[in-house]
């Protein structure tokens, strides 16, 4: 069972909201959140401002294609990532949007990939809006639960507030078409993975095909109405709380509807250290993150050497 949590109770420090924030944390890796500040309205408005881009013919999404840029910002066609180097790349598609550092800020000029500018298509009038409005709450939210997480390992609620000011977090479209004829056993909307980073927030159109991974055995069929979100935790945090935390793995297979989610990676500033509390070591959140991507979006894979 995926643990169901108010924020507002949660906030309120409601004590059956807190064991559940704990299992959620320790045990599941998942979670889902209802009573945020985000209305079921916002949700479905971005949810149609992504599905209008995705509808748009190939060749105009190739003008904002990411294969193109050297980054990840824009459309990543199907087939430009894979996430399990066991699987076949995905075969969804995705438009990613990135923290937009401020005109001095002397990082925005170190052309690190993680900050890298983003990429809007032309002849689509308020889908830049849409999204960058969508993207400011995305991030308070997952702010606000950072600060439950904080309270929950024994710190100072506002332990992370410092780290995320100037956040690598990634606001993502997915779209996953049905499931197609030719899909065999390698090949997934999403394949087996854990995300890179802190936190996911993840919003989708209701449609069913998020699959979380029991402990023990087996998969956690996972879906939410549009409003109600569902959160997971990443590699950075699990590394930062010495395991305290869990980053589980989940997939998409697909099925015979359409499907879109939105997640928001929220990756903390890039000179974080992300090591385990304590550990004397230092593991750069900048430097987690780029690997990740440089492993798995196909157009920044470094080559193998022969
Ligand atoms: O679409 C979903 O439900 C999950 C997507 C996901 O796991 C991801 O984008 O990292
Ligand atoms: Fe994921």
């Amino acid at each position: 069972m995926i643990p169901e949590i108010d924020l507002v109770l949660l906030q309120e420090k409601q004590e059956s909201e807190i064991d559940k924030l704990r299992q959620g944390i320790e045990d599941v890796g998942f979670i889902t959140l209802r009573n945020t500040s985000i209305s079921r309205r916002e949700v479905e408005d971005v949810l149609a401002a992504y599905r209008c881009f995705f509808r748009l013919p190939d060749a105009l999404k190739e003008h904002v294609d990411m294969a193109l840029s050297g980054s990840n910002r824009g459309w990543g066609a199907s087939g430009s990532e894979q996430v399990d180097p066991a699987a076949n790349p995905d075969y969804k598609q995705v438009f990613d949007c990135g923290f937009e550092l401020p005109d001095d800020d002397p990082l925005r000029r170190s052309g690190l990939g993680v900050y890298a500018p983003n990429l809007w298509p032309e002849n689509m009038p308020g889908f830049r809006e849409e999204i960058v409005k969508y993207y400011g709450k995305a991030m308070d939210v997952s702010k606000q639960i950072l600060r439950e997480i904080a309270a929950q390992i024994g710190q100072n609620s506002s332990y992370f507030d410092d780290k995320f000011d100037r956040p690598m977090a990634l606001l993502r479209g997915n779209y996953y078409p049905q499931r197609p004829e030719w899909a065999g056993d390698k090949d997934f909307g999403i394949a087996t993975h854990t995300d890179y980073g802190c936190l996911t927030l993840l919003a989708t159109d209701g449609t069913p095909g998020l699959e979380v991974r029991r402990r023990g055995g087996g998969w956690i069929p996972v879906s939410a109405e549009p409003g109600v979100f569902i959160v997971n935790f990443g590699e950075m945090l699990q590394m930062w709380t010495g395991g305290k935390v869990r980053a589980t793995p989940h997939r998409v297979k697909g099925t015979d509807q359409e499907r879109v989610s939105i997640p928001m990676f929220f990756n903390p500033n890039y000179d974080t250290n992300v090591a385990a509390e304590g550990s004397g070591e230092n593991v750069l959140a900048g430097e987690h993150l780029s690997k990740r991507y440089d492993e798995t979006y196909i157009h920044l894979k470094t080559l193998e050497p022969q």
